[in-house]
């Protein structure tokens, strides 16, 4: 039950929702799709429009350029990440948010039923590109600030935000410049993530792991130009023949990946760790609705979350080079580019896999006898993360669930990756944490994302709640810690 300044705050978010979601439908307008690199100067436009909301709260903002020291072409126009604060009171906690402010690439054209750029409500749901991934859950965090502002009551913690614009093309650069600012984070007590989903359309959850992931890409080329297939066709080896052995050798029909080695150092699943798993509800069949697969390669829960989120699994992303158009082309791509990632878990090491992997392609390769000229890197990279739920921010997070969603949530795990998760736990060694607020149908990705009117507002309260709960809770530990040191 939620105490007297709870009400407050929560009757303040239900009286303001139109304005949240007129804010949100400003936000989505933006194409800040960091995909295709045309479409980067939005994203730039984009980072100074959260820049600007964030002043006009009273944050400090300092707009820091992005470089990867990787070369890429991606990275000769990077938006530039915002690290921003407000209050600085050392009685309180500060909390830092991160967030990303970019999106997924949408069309109309991609089947859409609303422009995925005109934030569209329909039955309670708001429909459009980065709804829910993630500039809901980024301006729901902002709302629950403002809202102590605007009722003028004191902030209960001090305010970090992280907020990137290159989240989608796997956080180019992130890590350098976090390391680069390690001072920005020195007062850091808590961190909170909010871009995951739910395992539910209706139960809350908390997240406490992602798994990590290596991006691989395999290119086979025979000569510098394409070749017609009628003059060719059966004199030569093809790229595109080689390519698809390689990629079809990578995991069988069970989902089991056929390299070797890749499963050694596959932390074993503890007694514990299937108790976590078996109290979790979980509609399977609303899970295959909200995806729209009829058949998975597992049938029981346990078996299904453990597969989703504590071992690895290999994906088969594309094929550049390769004729994907409709119609019919009659060449041989001279050089074609194949693109699969391997989300790898604890206690798996990324070089130990990589070397695995190119071994391994290798091998396959020169079984087949073809001149063809075979080269395999890995353009990205990021770590798995698990954090310990007994931590305090996991019990205020808890506290504050309860309070707003009238029920316990629900412990989870994602199988995606959120790179920055580690990369911040390993440099500031404090507590980080995904509370996410969208729900399970809400539609990363796809042609309908969405964040429900419901989530969207909740979720504000939730993180409003949060604030006051760890406060509450920093009080106690400090206390604590008070009277140690003073025997
Ligand atoms: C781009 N990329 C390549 N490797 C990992 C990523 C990040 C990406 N992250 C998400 O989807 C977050 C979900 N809210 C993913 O896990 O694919
Ligand atoms: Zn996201
Ligand atoms: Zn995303």
């Amino acid at each position: 039950s939620s105490s007297g300044l709870e009400n407050q705050i929560f009757q303040y978010i239900d009286l303001h929702q139109n304005e949240f979601i007129q804010t949100l439908k400003e936000w989505v307008a933006v194409e800040s799709d960091s995909i295709q690199p045309e479409r980067r100067q939005n994203v730039t436009q984009m980072v100074e429009l959260t820049a600007d909301r964030l002043r006009a709260m009273g944050a400090t903002v300092e707009l820091v350029k992005l470089c990867s020291h990787k070369p890429d072409v991606q990275s000769l126009l990077l938006p530039p990440l915002i690290l921003a604060e407000l209050g600085k009171d050392p009685q309180k906690p500060t909390v830092c948010f991160y967030g990303h402010v970019d999106v997924q690439p949408a069309k109309k054209e991609d089947g859409w039923k609303t422009d995925p750029y005109n934030l569209t409500e329909i039955d309670g749901n708001l429909y459009g590109r980065g709804a829910t991934d993630n500039k809901g859950p980024v301006l729901a965090w902002i709302n629950a600030v403002e809202s102590f502002r605007a009722l003028k009551l004191d902030t209960p913690v001090n305010h970090k935000f992280i907020i990137e614009g290159m989240e989608e093309a796997g956080s180019l650069g992130l890590e350098e410049i976090i390391k680069e600012n390690q001072r920005f984070f020195s007062d850091v007590d808590y961190i909170v993530i909010s871009d995951n989903l739910w395992l539910s359309n209706r139960k809350p959850a908390l997240t406490y792991g992602t798994r990590g992931n290596i991006c691989f890409s395999v290119e086979v080329q025979c000569g510098e130009r394409d070749l017609h297939s009628g003059s060719f066709g059966g004199i030569i080896h093809e790229p595109m023949t080689d390519l698809i052995a390689l990629l079809d050798s990578l995991v069988d029909t069970s989902g089991r990946i056929l390299i070797p080695g890749v499963y050694d150092d596959v932390a074993s699943l503890t007694e514990e760790e299937k108790k976590l798993y078996e109290a979790i509800e979980f509609d399977l069949e609303e899970y295959k609705n909200n995806t729209g697969v009829k058949k998975f390669l597992y049938d029981t829960k346990e078996e299904i979350l453990s597969h989703l989120w504590r071992y690895p699994s290999l994906s088969i992303h594309g094929i550049e080079g390769a004729f994907h158009e409709p119609g019919i082309k009659t060449a041989i791509p001279a050089k074609v580019i194949g693109k699969f990632s391997i989300r790898q878990v604890p206690h798996m090491d990324i070089s130990i896999v990589k070397r695995q992997v190119i071994k391994y392609l290798e091998d396959v390769f020169s079984k087949r006898n073809s001149p063809n000229k075979l080269k395999v890197s890995v353009p990205i990279s990021a770590m798995p993360w698990v954090a310990d739920i007994n931590d305090p921010l996991y019990t205020a997070a808890r506290t504050a669930i309860k309070t707003v969603f009238g029920q316990d949530p629900e412990m989870i795990r994602d199988g995606a990756t959120i790179p920055i998760a580690q990369m911040l736990q390993n440099i500031t060694r404090k507590s980080v944490m995904m509370l996410p607020i969208g729900a399970a149908d809400d539609g990363e990705h796809s042609q309908k994302e969405k964040i429900s009117r419901y989530n969207y507002i909740q979720g504000t309260k939730l993180f409003a709640t949060l604030f006051l709960e760890i406060a509450k809770l920093h009080g106690q530990l400090q206390e604590a810690s008070n009277t140690t040191t003073a025997n």
